[in-house]
């Protein structure tokens, strides 16, 4: 295993580690492809890249960004899609043109298509240079759910019950959690030149537990990232108990 691992005090300062990163590779590489992930963990993340931006002016101009996932059904118009999570929490503070940003679209006529139109946007784009990821309970990075094979690439999955639980705290109620999504794939998510993990809060010890010391396997997807060279993973202390 080749993991490193940043214990960090809390949440704030996990999240301001993962900037310090972001914003260090940017300063090194100002075309980079950052691929991002919604959910709780990465909103500090992004807050302090957008105080960074006012108080530093770190630009976005000539970055590229593709998301993770996207939930189907769900457009820019609804506020728990991830287009507009994106918008909400990152996007509309930054200077990074509109057309640069990359989401799988979740109300394509075709979703099977878009997955691969996906794919193939990801690799017209060089690939990604660092992967930003959160973790599920159940050890889902993306939307991949246990059981997705490691050799998967942009595709559409059913969203597992606890995964429509865990997030059903944004929507009003459990019902109007879409049951599918469309996701970048283990497989893509490898080919990712480096990768950053965050992880906050006991109720994540439980996986990082598993992640750090279980064997790998296609029932606990995060694993997989074992078989990846570069990941750092970016954790608090009630994460890491
Ligand atoms: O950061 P959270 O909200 O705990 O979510 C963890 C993971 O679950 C997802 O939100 C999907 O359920 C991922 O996008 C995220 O990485």
């Amino acid at each position: 295993m080749s993991f490193t691992i940043m214990k960090a005090e809390d949440y704030n300062s996990m999240s301001l580690l993962a900037a310090k990163k972001v914003i260090e590779k940017i300063k090194e590489q100002q075309n980079i492809v950052l691929g991002l992930a919604t959910g709780s963990t990465p909103e500090g993340l992004y807050r302090e890249l957008i105080d960074d931006h006012k108080q530093n002016g770190t630009s976005y101009r000539n970055i590229k960004t593709v998301n993770l996932d996207e939930y189907i059904g769900l457009d820019k118009t609804n506020r728990n899609s991830y287009k507009s999570f994106m918008y909400e929490k990152l996007f509309q503070y930054i200077d990074i043109p509109p057309e640069h940003t990359h989401i799988p679209n979740g109300i394509a006529d075709d979703p099977v298509r878009e997955a691969e139109r996906y794919d193939k946007l990801i690799e017209q784009l060089g690939g990604v240079d660092l992967q930003i990821l959160g973790i599920g309970h159940n050890g889902h990075i993306g939307f991949n759910e246990p059981g997705t094979s490691f050799s998967s690439r942009t595709h559409i999955v059913k969203l597992e019950n606890s995964t429509r639980m865990a997030n059903s705290r944004l929507f009003n109620k459990v019902d109007e959690v879409p049951s599918q999504a469309i996701t970048m794939g283990i497989s893509s998510i490898l080919e990712s030149k480096e990768i950053l993990l965050l992880a906050s809060g006991s109720a994540k010890a439980p996986a990082i537990k598993h992640l750090l010391s279980e064997d790998v396997s296609e029932n606990f997807p995060a694993s997989a990232l074992k078989l990846h060279k570069n990941v750092t993973i970016i954790a608090d202390s009630a994460a890491l108990k």
